[in-house]
C-alpha cells in the first residue's frame, strides 16, 4: 500500500506553479506553492491553455515552495523577483521575496474556493500539461530546483529519482538547556487544581498529589525536576496511578494541561521498572510501547518529550514519520527502540517491511485519540491493532488521550480498550481552555485580509507570535505570501509543503524570526509552542472540536492567551450554536449577534451535549452526537466528518499513500478534504 510510488504530502509542494493552469476565466484566483499531488488533472474550472495570461496579471506567484515547472519559472522568477536559483536554499520557505501579483492581491481579492489554482508536480506520470517534458531549466545551472529532483535526471543516485530530495531532519538537541527548557508555567497553573475531575469505571486507584508519590525510577524523577515540573497537573495526578496500576485509560483534559507527560511518565517508568529488552543493532525492532499521533510535528514533539524524560536511562525512544528519509529513520530504529513514536502510515510501512515487530508491545497509546479514530486514521489504527504479533487488547495496555472526545468516537474506542478501562475527565469533555480569551467578530470573506492586518499591525515591533488558521493549503500560501509582500514576517505550514519546509517554518516561528505563522489544521492539535500570544481563526473550522484544539495553541500550562475568530455567517452558520455553547461554558462573552445566528441556524444541534461537569463517559449513555455538520439538514452521518489537513498515511518509500488517498474522497483531492 505504501509503495515507493506513492507521493505524500511533503512531496507535493516541490512543484508549485505551472503556467498552464493559470488561465482564470473571470474567476478570482491565484496559484500557490501547494501543488496538489494529482498532477495534470486540475479541476474543472481551470482552463489549461497556457501561461499566465488571464491570471490576474502576468505576475502570478509561486507560493512558498519551489518553482519547479519548466515554463513558469521564467515568468515567476523574472517578473516577481523570486530569486530563483539552482541553490536549494534559495527556495527557502519563509514567504518573503515571493512575487505577488498586483493583479490579484489586495483585500478580498481571493476566494479560497474559487479556483484559479492548478495542480502540478514535476513527474512525468500522468502529467498532462503542455509544458511538462520539455527540456531545459532543470539542471546544470538552470534555475528552479536541484538536479536530483529533476524528472529528466535518471542517474541522480538518490533513493528515488523524480522525487524531492531526501530529508534528514537535524539531530535532536544534546544540551540540557535545549532539552529541558520547556514552557514556563503561567499565572493560572495553580488554578488547574480547581477544575473538577471525574473518573468513571470500577475501582479506580487513588490519585497522587506529587511527583514523589508517583514512584518514578530515579532517572525519570530527576529528569522531571530538571524540566521544572514541581507538581503534577490534574490529568497527571490521576493518569499516573491509573496507568501504573495496569488499567486501560481514556483521558480527556483541556488543551495544554500536560497530557503528554501524563502518559509518558508512567509508561517509561513501568518499562524501566519491569526491565527493558535490549534489541540494539537488530534488523527487526520490537518496541515495548507504541505512541501514534495525527501529525508529523506532533509525533516529533512527543519524541522530544520522551527523550527528555528517559534521558540517562537505558530506555530508547525513536520517532518515525513521513516526509523524511526512510533509510535514515530505519538506521535510527535499528540502533535500538523501546518506545516507538510514529504517524500511522510510516509505522505501518515499517511493520509491513518487517522492520518493526509488535510481539513485545505492552502499551499502545493514541494521542489525539479522537482524531486517530476518526475518518482517515481509523482504518490504519484498526490495521495496527490487527497486525500480526500485536497482543490482543486483553494482553496489552491501551491508553487514549485528547481534549475532545465525541460520543461516537468513544464508542469506537471501546473496540480497542479492555472492558474495565477507566474514563478520566478533567473539566468538560471538549471544553475550551478557560485561560484563552475568545473573541468572535463578524467579518465578510472579502474583509478578512484587512482585518487580519489590523490584528498584526504592530507585530514587527512586538514580535508577538500569532498563529493564523486558514481552511485550505492554498489560502495558507496565498496569505503568507501576501503578508510577506507587505513586510510582515510570516511563514506557513501545511500538508503540501516539504517536510524540511514545515519544520523550518515551525523553527522560525518558535524562534520569533517569523512571528506570524499561517497554518492549516495540520497545526491545530497538540503542538506546544511557547509564547503563542494570539490564535486567529481567519477561517473558522467546520467542527467545534477543531476550534477547541486550534485555540488551545495559546493559553497553555496556565498562561493566558487570546483567540480571535472571523465569523462569516454565509459560511459558518452551522458552527454558531456550538460556538455559543463553548464560549458560555468557558465563561466568555457571547456577542448578541452570534446568539441570533445560533437561534436561526435551523437544524444544527445546540452544541454538543457535553453532559454535566466532567463530561460524559459514553458507557453511561452519552448522547453527544456528531456536531456541526447538520446545518440545514439535521445531523449528518458520521461518515461526513471533515478530514482536515492531517498526516494520513505517512508511509514508506517517499512518504507514500495510496492513489485513492492521494485523490482524496472526492477524487479531486479538494483542499477542503486534504488527505495528507
Ligand atoms: N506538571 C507540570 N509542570 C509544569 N509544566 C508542565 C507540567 N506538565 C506539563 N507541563 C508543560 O505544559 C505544556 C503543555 O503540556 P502538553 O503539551 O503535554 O499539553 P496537552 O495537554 O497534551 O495539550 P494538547 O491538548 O494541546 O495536546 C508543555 O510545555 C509541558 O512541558
Amino acid at each position: 500500500m505504501f509503495d515507493d510510488d506513492d507521493w505524500g504530502s511533503g512531496a507535493t509542494s516541490t512543484t508549485s506553479t505551472t503556467s498552464n493552469v493559470f488561465s482564470n476565466q473571470g474567476e478570482r484566483g491565484f496559484s500557490s506553492g501547494g501543488g496538489k499531488p494529482n498532477a495534470g488533472r486540475g479541476r474543472g474550472r481551470f482552463a489549461s491553455s497556457s501561461s499566465s495570461s488571464g491570471f490576474g496579471a502576468t505576475n502570478g506567484f509561486g507560493g512558498h515552495s519551489r518553482f519547479d515547472n519548466h515554463n513558469t519559472i521564467d515568468n515567476l522568477s523574472s517578473k516577481n523577483g523570486t530569486g530563483a536559483s539552482n541553490d536549494d536554499d534559495a527556495w527557502a520557505p519563509k514567504s518573503g521575496g515571493f512575487g505577488i501579483s498586483n493583479g490579484f492581491s489586495g483585500s478580498g481579492g481571493f476566494d479560497s474556493n474559487s479556483g484559479g489554482f492548478g495542480d502540478s508536480k514535476p513527474r512525468g506520470k500522468g502529467f498532462g500539461g503542455n509544458n511538462f517534458g520539455e527540456k531545459g531549466r532543470f539542471k546544470g545551472g538552470e534555475e528552479g530546483h536541484m538536479a536530483r529532483e529533476c524528472p529528466n535526471n535518471k542517474s541522480d543516485g538518490g533513493e528515488n529519482n523524480d522525487r524531492p530530495p531526501l530529508y534528514i531532519p537535524p539531530p535532536p538537541p544534546e544540551d540540557d538547556d535545549a532539552i529541558y527548557g520547556s514552557m514556563q508555567k503561567g499565572i493560572n497553573f495553580g488554578k488547574y487544581d480547581s477544575i473538577p475531575v471525574e473518573v468513571t469505571g470500577v475501582n479506580p486507584p487513588r490519585c497522587i498529589d506529587s511527583f514523589d508519590a508517583a514512584d518514578l525510577p530515579q532517572h525519570i524523577r530527576s529528569n522531571v525536576a530538571k524540566a521544572k515540573y514541581e507538581k503534577p497537573t490534574p490529568v497527571q495526578k490521576y493518569s499516573i496511578p491509573i496507568i501504573t496500576s495496569g488499567r486501560d485509560l481514556m483521558a480527556c483534559a483541556q488543551t495544554g494541561s500536560g497530557k503528554t507527560a501524563a502518559f509518558l511518565l508512567p509508561v517509561l517508568a513501568s518499562l524501566i521498572r519491569n526491565g527493558l529488552e535490549s534489541s540494539s543493532f537488530s534488523e527487526k525492532q520490537l518496541p515495548q510501547a507504541i505512541v501514534v499521533g495525527p501529525t508529523r510535528e506532533l509525533v516529533y514533539q512527543i519524541y522530544l518529550e520522551a527523550r527528555k524524560f528517559a534521558r540517562g536511562s537505558i530506555c530508547r525512544p525513536v520517532v518515525a514519520y513521513g516526509g523524511t528519509s526512510v533509510g535514515y529513520q530505519l538506521r535510527e530504529l535499528q540502533r535500538g527502540c523501546n518506545v516507538l513514536i510514529a504517524t500511522p502510515g510510516r509505522l505501518m510501512d515499517f511493520i509491513n517491511k518487517g522492520k518493526v515487530g509488535l510481539d513485545k508491545v505492552q502499551y499502545l497509546i493514541l494521542d489525539e485519540a479522537d482524531r486517530m479514530l476518526d475518518m482517515g486514521f481509523e482504518t490504519e489504527i484498526r490495521k495496527l491493532a490487527d497486525s500480526p504479533g500485536m497482543p490482543l487488547k486483553t494482553e496489552r495496555h491501551t491508553l487514549m488521550f485528547s481534549a475532545t472526545f465525541p460520543d461516537e468516537i468513544q464508542k469506537l474506542a471501546h473496540d480497542f480498550l479492555r472492558e474495565d478501562f477507566l474514563f478520566l475527565t478533567v473539566g468538560r469533555v471538549g471544553g475550551a481552555c478557560s485561560d484563552v480569551t475568545q473573541t468572535i467578530i463578524q467579518v465578510d470573506q472579502g474583509d478578512k485580509r484587512s482585518k487580519l492586518l489590523e490584528l498584526v499591525a504592530n507585530v514587527n515591533e512586538t514580535r508577538s507570535r500569532t498563529l493564523v488558521f486558514v481552511e485550505t493549503k492554498r489560502s495558507a500560501d496565498f496569505l503568507a505570501c501576501s503578508l510577506s509582500q507587505d513586510s510582515y514576517p510570516t511563514t506557513s505550514i501545511h500538508g503540501d509543503r516539504l517536510q524540511r519546509e514545515r519544520e523550518e517554518a515551525l523553527r522560525d516561528f518558535k524562534a520569533g524570526t517569523h512571528p506570524i505563522l499561517i497554518a492549516t489544521s495540520v497545526a491545530a492539535r497538540g503542538l506546544d509552542i511557547p509564547k503563542v500570544e494570539h490564535v486567529v481563526n481567519y477561517d473558522l473550522p467546520q467542527e467545534i472540536d477543531e476550534y477547541v484544539h486550534r485555540i488551545g495553541r495559546t493559553g497553555r500550562c496556565g498562561n493566558l492567551g487570546q483567540a480571535t475568530s472571523f465569523y462569516d455567517n454565509s459560511k459558518d452558520a452551522q458552527l454558531a450554536r456550538s460556538l455559543v455553547k463553548v464560549l458560555s461554558e468557558a465563561m466568555q462573552e457571547v456577542p448578541p449577534w452570534l446568539e441570533g445566528c445560533a437561534e436561526s441556524a435551523v437544524g444544527s444541534s445546540f452544541g454538543a451535549d457535553r453532559g454535566e461537569f466532567g463530561g460524559r463517559d459514553a458507557r453511561r449513555g452519552g448522547r453527544r452526537a456528531k456536531q456541526n455538520q447538520g446545518f440545514g439538514g439535521g445531523n449528518d452521518d458520521f461518515g461526513s466528518r471533515s478530514t482536515g489537513d492531517y498526516d494520513y498515511n505517512d508511509g514508506g518509500g517517499f512518504d507514500g499513500r495510496s492513489a485513492a488517498q492521494n485523490n482524496g474522497p472526492s477524487g479531486f483531492g479538494d483542499d477542503e478534504d486534504d488527505w495528507d
